[in-house]
């Protein structure tokens, strides 16, 4: 069994990789990262080590490595005759990845059984995206690609941190894991991958994912930025964060439960133990990583702006939720693109302009006054700006 995994990077080889490795599949890595893929080919094996309650340390071995750039043809002879390929690259980069899979797709022989393809990104349904831009580049009949592969939307959840100068493959990760992955479109043939749940409705499980962990997340990371915290677990320790964050997730409870029906407790728990996540002071994950790409983050169908909308258009003022929202408009790093793209919005169009441009939300919507107050306090000529 053979898997392709593009993106071998934090979730790629901490996660993704790794439960691939244990399920029995060969994993060929496919990563631009020159360096890291000169190591991964080099070196027979990496340790995961998983710290925090019951810490643990896997290896990975019986895997390859190849430059997705320079060795496109051989990812590609590699994909035609792979069981299964999955990513870890960021929703934004799907699309540069999608005419390599399309290529390997229209290659492989009619005999062998659909490839089953999963992107591990946090974005909803971003299996889809990449299966549109795949369609689009697609040269075959699209019956054809259908009966050639199976492309299934998932829920990824474990905080893989950047990992330290020095640490080699090795990577630091918590003990938590969660793999939630549609088993709709594979007509009853599931790869057996110990440890991912198979749901026939994935929108409650990605919703509650994204709104809890990476809203709580992004919540910790730009309020602690804003405290003067590095670390997420030192933001976390902060009351005057840490209770921010709970008002934020009080909210995105409340949408929570009512849109999907998630028993009020149940989900109570389950926001108390990814509290409890955040608080990890084994994990050395830092307010930058976190709050990376402020921009993505603030997009329309992403973590604040959504569960913000949907409360708003049930006639709630999500507060906490557009603090979180005004906190990230002021949040710096210094090598993050968006930070730079955010800023020049905010400097160069008026707040109704701005406030479109960056969370995709229409003048009539119900949350639209709110957001753009708070980005005209941090636009053109404003002291945040
Ligand atoms: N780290 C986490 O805690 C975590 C948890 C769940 C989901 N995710 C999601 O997983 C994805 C990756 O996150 P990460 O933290 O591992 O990031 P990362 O930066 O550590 O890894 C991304 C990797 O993708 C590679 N890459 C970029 N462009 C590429 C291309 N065109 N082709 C092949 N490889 C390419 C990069 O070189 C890098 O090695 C994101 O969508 C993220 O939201 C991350
Ligand atoms: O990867 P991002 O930038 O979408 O979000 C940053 C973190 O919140 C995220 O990587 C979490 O660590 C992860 O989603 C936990 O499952």
């Amino acid at each position: 069994m053979k898997a392709v995994h593009f993106g071998a990077g934090n979730i790629g080889r901490g996660f993704v990789g790794l439960l691939l490795h244990e399920a029995g599949y060969e994993v060929v890595f496919a990563d631009v990262a020159d360096a890291l893929i000169g190591q991964l080919a080099s070196t027979p094996s990496y340790v995961v080590h998983e710290v925090g309650e019951d810490p643990t340390t896997r290896t990975v071995d019986n895997y390859r490595a190849l430059n997705s750039r320079s060795q496109e043809e051989e990812v590609i002879a590699e994909i035609a005759t792979a069981d299964i390929v999955t990513t870890a690259v960021g929703p934004s980069v799907l699309k540069f990845l999608a005419p390599v899979i399309a290529r390997a797709i229209a290659r492989r022989d009619r005999e062998l059984e659909p490839l089953q393809i999963m992107a591990c990104e946090n974005a909803i349904n971003a299996t889809d995206l990449l299966h549109r831009e795949v369609e689009h580049t697609y040269d075959g009949a699209a019956l054809d690609l259908a009966a050639r592969a199976v492309f299934a939307n998932t829920a990824v959840d474990r905080i893989v941190p950047n990992q330290a100068e020095g640490q080699g493959l090795d990577v630091t990760v918590e003990t938590f894991f969660e793999w939630v992955i549609d088993r709709t479109p594979f007509s009853g043939r599931t790869p057996d991958i110990p440890g991912v749940t198979w749901v026939d409705d994935l929108a409650p499980y990605i919703e509650r994912k994204l709104f809890t962990v990476n809203t709580g997340h992004a919540a910790a990371a730009y309020f602690g930025y804003a405290a003067g915290a590095e670390k997420i677990a030192d933001a976390m320790a902060d009351e005057s964060v840490a209770s921010r964050v709970r008002a934020v997730l009080g909210e995105t409870k409340e949408l929570l439960v009512a849109r999907h029906g998630f028993d009020a407790g149940e989900q109570e728990a389950y926001v108390q133990k990814i509290l409890h996540r955040f608080s990890n002071q084994h994990l050395p994950d830092t307010v930058v990583r976190v709050g990376r790409a402020p921009l993505r983050k603030l997009g329309r169908s992403e973590r604040f702006v959504a569960p913000a909308a949907g409360l708003a258009e049930r006639g709630m003022n999500p507060e906490a939720l557009l603090g979180a929202m005004e906190a990230a408009l002021s949040f710096s790093a210094p090598d993050d693109p968006e930070v730079a793209a955010l800023a020049e919005i905010l400097a160069t169009q008026d707040p109704a302009e701005a406030t479109t441009s960056i969370t995709g939300l229409d003048a009539g919507h119900p949350l639209f006054g709110a957001v753009r107050d708070l980005v005209a306090r941090h636009g053109r000529g404003q002291h945040g700006s």
